[in-house]
């Protein structure tokens, strides 16, 4: 049946699964695949620097240059981690049926949410979900979180903050998802989040025509709003920006939003259509709060980044 699929990933717990996912449906379709657990970028075998290549995400570039090199022939990624603008010859080739979206507060008694006289810390590395925290508790402090899943649990443990925050679906993917953790609902998570994408090079017509067959539409259409909400938004500059896109029947509902990165102003835009009219509408919804105060807000933002760093 063909050559075999060599799935690259990264070795983290929850990219593993991730990939074996992705490998039982190919398996089911009768292709025959291999993991490919990829550590090191060798950046310097390829001919050109990794930026002229348009290759930016930190979880991603390894995989990327693992592709270019002819090393694996599929890549999987959670799809929030993805950069919107996709390296140059590489393409998106699958989106798997999406998880839970939501973001939740893993916790060692979640009493302390009820107190709203003390100040109290919660741990997280996203600049999303500090801006969010902060929005609704102003008197907490936010401390940075950073390393996988499994490392910031770990931390969690180990140090005297109150909480940390996750995405619901990494947890509940590698089985760590504590009975008592706290749903944020009220949380807009990040573009994309509990989404799956497979992407391939752009000239592999045979892995694209495979892929094609476990896509999942409605979570390619809701991932595609809430990516180009993100794109027209950030303009590749990092920044507190949330987007959950949720299709029922022939409608999509949207929800968006940006923050300040001390959580103090909210730019927000909630708005519903129908599927067959959502060719810019994530587009036009970005362009909605750029007008109305977001341009001025991602100008401060881009300013206090580029004085952090
Ligand atoms: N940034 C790391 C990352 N990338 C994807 C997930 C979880 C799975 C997903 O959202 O698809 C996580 C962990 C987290 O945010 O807690």
């Amino acid at each position: 049946m063909g050559k075999i699929i060599r799935i690259g990933t990264r070795e983290s717990e929850l990219a593993l699964w991730q990939a074996k996912t992705v490998q039982a449906k190919l398996e089911a379709l009768g292709h025959d695949t291999i993991l490919v657990p990829i550590t090191s970028t060798g950046d310097q075998v390829l001919d050109k620097p990794l930026y002229e290549l348009g290759i930016t995400g930190i979880f991603t570039k390894t995989l990327d240059v693992a592709l270019l090199k002819g090393q694996i022939d599929i890549a999987v990624h959670s799809m929030k981690d993805v950069p919107t603008q996709l390296p140059k010859g590489i393409v998106q080739s699958a989106v798997l049926e999406r998880a839970v979206a939501h973001d939740i507060l893993v916790h060692k008694g979640a009493d302390f949410l009820e107190n709203h006289e003390n100040s109290f810390t919660i741990a997280t590395g996203s600049l999303r979900r500090k801006a969010q925290w902060l929005h609704k508790y102003p008197n907490h402090n936010v401390v940075d979180l950073r390393g996988n899943v499994n490392t910031r649990l770990l931390k969690l443990i180990e140090n005297d903050w109150q909480g940390a925050i996750f995405a619901q679906a990494g947890l509940e993917r590698i089985k760590l998802m504590p009975k008592d953790a706290v749903i944020l609902d009220w949380m807009i998570p990040a573009p994309a989040q509990g989404a799956m994408v497979v992407v391939t090079l752009e000239k592999d017509t045979h892995c694209r025509q495979i892929l094609s067959q476990i896509n999942h539409a409605p979570s390619e259409m809701e991932t595609k709003v809430e990516r180009e909400f993100l794109r027209t938004l950030e303009g590749g500059c990092t920044a507190p920006i949330g987007a959950l896109a949720q299709i029922q029947d022939s409608t999509l509902a949207f929800k968006g939003v940006l923050f300040s990165l001390d959580g103090k102003q909210k730019l927000e835009i909630e708005k519903s259509i129908s599927l067959d009219d959502i060719e810019d509408f994530g587009k036009n919804c970005a362009k909605d709060i750029l007008n109305k105060g977001g341009d001025a807000l991602m100008q401060a933002i881009r300013d206090e980044n580029s004085a952090i760093h």
